[in-house]
């Protein structure tokens, strides 16, 4: 289709346009402007003992801007990141830890001044010993229990966005790029596996019985892609450049599921261009991994709960395979263009999996029936929180854990296809190849990725005129694109509607039919009914009882059928679900199902309280970042400690708090917005007003004196 429909722009309130920061990373406290990371060195010695990687870190930095600016390198760290000694180019070297942000952690400044004045281009070598604290975001380290072997402990990192800075000092901001190599001292029981490539002829066993792994990243890549896990793992080879890692109990599960991976690699180079990154592993992680897939370059991370046992919920490897272009080569320049990464990679993922079913309508059906929904939920949910439901959002003191949802996703995917429609298919598909080569190794904004998209149409009037500011910067939903779905959701529609309209009574074929669908149209029966539920009010639990009773659902082992329908249930009020849903979240830490989850358990008078005693005993079992965010969400503070407790949520005990900060934050650029006033003018105003006030005050009380 090449024709944009004629209302097809954002019906949402004027935009804002003063907008001039969001080329900066307002999310690091790092002077990467002045002085930049372009390689990383690290050693670290990973003790299980402690929970903790302690070791240095060597970046070699080049000047940017040189005098002043660059007379110190700082640092991004956090969570309690201890650097003790900084040597720079061979000779130790002064250091401070500067002033802490309370969501963006402890910038830590190195003196170059030893090195005499630096010139543009100037190379630097930084070496920082640290110990990371057993707290660290990024990781999680799990006991023998927490294992499938139930025999050795675990640890693996998930960095982004900003917890990098919690394993490494680093600059830690998309907008730098550095390749990175590593040596990795584990017991030796153990098996290491980084986001880079495996020296296996350098690797060693010590004497001591530990065991000394080596990497090396050539391709340059920002912080949040370095990433690492340690445990009791097996392999199976799938292709000459794909290996599937998991826990000895479940490599096997894992190598079936995930084997169609060369072949999504295979559609996926055929939509772009040659694979970079030489090899494309997959680690099935331990349940509490807390997203679906993590991109980390040669070696994704992916949940458990992609095990279905028939490949149906492996499109999300198609999706991690995608970012290996779309956010590893050309990465977002700040977490506020994130879309660029994640809308870019559902366009592809999407085009990668209607190749595998070997019919377009499939982009168009998971579009409307897993986008679309999930894109007006989140809007739904930060109802509060307008600004962050804009494509390129304010990320002015606010956590990017607290600020993500599907709408970088899902709403970056409707401008790609909104586009596409515009240009046709063709034309997009070969602009989307050029855009890739284009930005290859660098990272991108949005008014490069405009300025590009005009150029490359040449300034095609149909291009030109989109209300761009509008489509940036505007909250809200973008005006849903007409999907081609009937012929292939038909169905799953038909029964979903008998079931609403009740009310049992349906014929036995119809069941029969429905336990032969794909998992993708139980899944569109099920949003199908979820949505009608929101529009007209919850189904009678008589109704959800028969269902189950023919289709089996509670026991479902396929996690996305299981979560649509638990939460069908939960919406209901239906009692029996309750255990169910409890065991649920307790047995995976996937945030996609188990904030969702906790919430609705949470929102429900007939599990409130079971909820929260269950996330207070479970916090533990949970990734820190999957931590922090239920426990905002079920109104408990978390301590840095990671103790919890109830009430609101308060702005002096850290983690989970930030969220509120961030909003607080942006309550008041609104505020001052509405007033266009500058942040300066409202500063001295204030002061003024203090002032008066002392003076007032003064005043009354030397009267009342007299
Ligand atoms: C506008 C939002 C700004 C910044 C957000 C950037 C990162 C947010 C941070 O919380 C990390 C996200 C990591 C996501 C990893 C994988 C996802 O694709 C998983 C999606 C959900 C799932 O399938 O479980
Ligand atoms: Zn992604």
């Amino acid at each position: 289709m090449a024709n944009e429909p004629a209302s097809a722009s954002l019906h949402s309130p004027a935009p804002v346009t003063d907008r001039a920061s969001n080329e900066k990373d307002l999310n690091t406290l790092s002077n990467y402007e002045a002085i930049k990371s372009q390689h990383l060195r690290l050693h670290w010695n990973v003790d299980f003992e402690e929970n903790v990687l302690e070791g240095w870190a060597e970046h070699t930095m080049v000047v940017l801007e040189p005098g002043a600016p660059a007379s110190r390198a700082i640092f991004d760290t956090s969570s309690g990141l201890r650097v003790h000694k900084v040597e720079v180019n061979g000779l130790e070297a002064s250091f401070h830890k500067g002033v802490s942000h309370p969501v963006f952690g402890t910038p830590v400044e190195v003196s170059l001044t030893t090195v005499g004045l630096l010139s543009k281009g100037d190379e630097v070598v930084v070496r920082l010993h640290y110990v990371t604290a057993p707290t660290a975001s990024a990781c999680q380290w799990l006991p023998p229990a927490q294992t499938a072997g139930q025999k050795f402990p675990y640890l693996f990192t998930q960095s982004q966005a900003i917890h990098a800075r919690s394993i490494f000092p680093c600059q830690d901001t998309p907008a730098v790029k550095m390749t990175y190599s590593a040596r990795v001292r584990v017991p030796h029981w153990a098996t290491a596996l980084m986001s880079a490539l495996r020296l296996e002829d350098m690797e060693f066993m010590e004497g001591d019985g530990h065991r000394m792994y080596v990497w090396d990243q050539p391709v340059p890549i920002p912080s949040y892609l370095v990433a690492l896990a340690v445990g009791e793992l097996d392999s199976r080879d799938i292709s000459p450049r794909c290996r599937v890692w998991a826990e000895p109990s479940v490599v096997e599960a894992a190598r079936f599921e995930f084997g169609q991976t060369e072949e999504f690699l295979q559609h996926a180079e055929a939509l772009t261009f040659e694979y970079a990154w030489k090899r494309y592993d997959l680690l099935c992680l331990p349940p509490s991994f807390p997203y679906g897939g993590m991109e980390n370059p040669c070696l994704t991370f992916a949940t458990p709960t992609l095990l279905a046992g028939d490949r149906s919920l492996a499109d999300v490897v198609a999706h991690e395979i995608a970012h290996s272009w779309t956010g590893n080569l050309v990465t977002n320049t700040t977490w506020e263009h994130f879309y660029l990464n994640e809308g870019w990679t559902m366009w592809l993922q999407r085009k990668i999996m209607a190749r595998i079913h070997g019919d377009p309508l499939f982009f168009d059906l998971d579009a409307e029936w897993l986008g679309w929904p999930h894109l007006e939920e989140s809007i739904a949910a930060f109802k509060d929180h307008p600004g962050l439901t804009a494509l390129v959002p304010d990320l002015k003191d606010v956590d990017p854990d607290d600020a993500f949802s599907s709408v970088p996703y899902e709403k970056g995917f409707t401008l790609l296809l909104r586009l596409e429609r515009i240009v046709g298919t063709p034309a997009f598909e070969k602009f989307a190849k050029h855009y890739i080569r284009l930005y290859k190794y660098k990272t991108v904004t949005s008014a490069q990725f405009k300025s590009t998209l005009l150029e490359h149409f040449e300034h095609d009037p149909r291009l030109v005129c989109l209300p761009w500011d509008e489509i940036f910067y505007a909250p809200g939903l973008p005006l849903k694109p007409a999907y081609d779905t009937a012929r292939l959701s038909s169905p799953s529609l038909a029964l979903a509607d008998a079931w609403y309209k009740n009310k049992g009574g349906l014929e036995a074929e119809a069941h029969k039919e429905f336990m032969a669908w794909s998992t993708l149209q139980k899944q569109i029966f099920l949003e199908s009914l979820l949505k009608r539920t929101e529009a007209e009010g919850p189904m009678p639990v008589p109704v959800l009882e028969a269902m189950d009773r023919e289709y089996r659902l509670t026991s479902s082992k396929n996690a996305e059928i299981r979560f649509r329908w638990t939460m069908l249930c939960l919406r209901a009020g239906a009692k029996f679900i309750v255990a169910n849903a409890l065991d649920f979240v307790t047995s995976q830490g996937r945030m996609k199902f188990t904030r969702p989850l906790y919430k609705e358990l949470y929102k429900s008078k007939m599990a409130k309280a079971v909820a929260l005693e269950t996330f207070k005993k479970n916090a533990m079992f949970y990734h820190p970042i999957c931590r922090k965010m239920v426990a905002a969400d079920l109104g408990l503070c978390l301590a840095p400690d990671g103790s919890l407790e109830e009430g609101p949520t308060s702005g002096v005990k850290g983690g989970a708090w930030a969220g509120d900060l961030g909003a607080r934050q942006k309550g008041k650029r609104t505020w001052l917005r509405a007033l266009r006033l500058p942040r300066e003018a409202v500063i001295v105003l204030g002061l003024g007003v203090t002032a008066m006030l002392v003076v007032g005050a003064v005043t009354v009380v030397r009267h009342k004196r007299k």
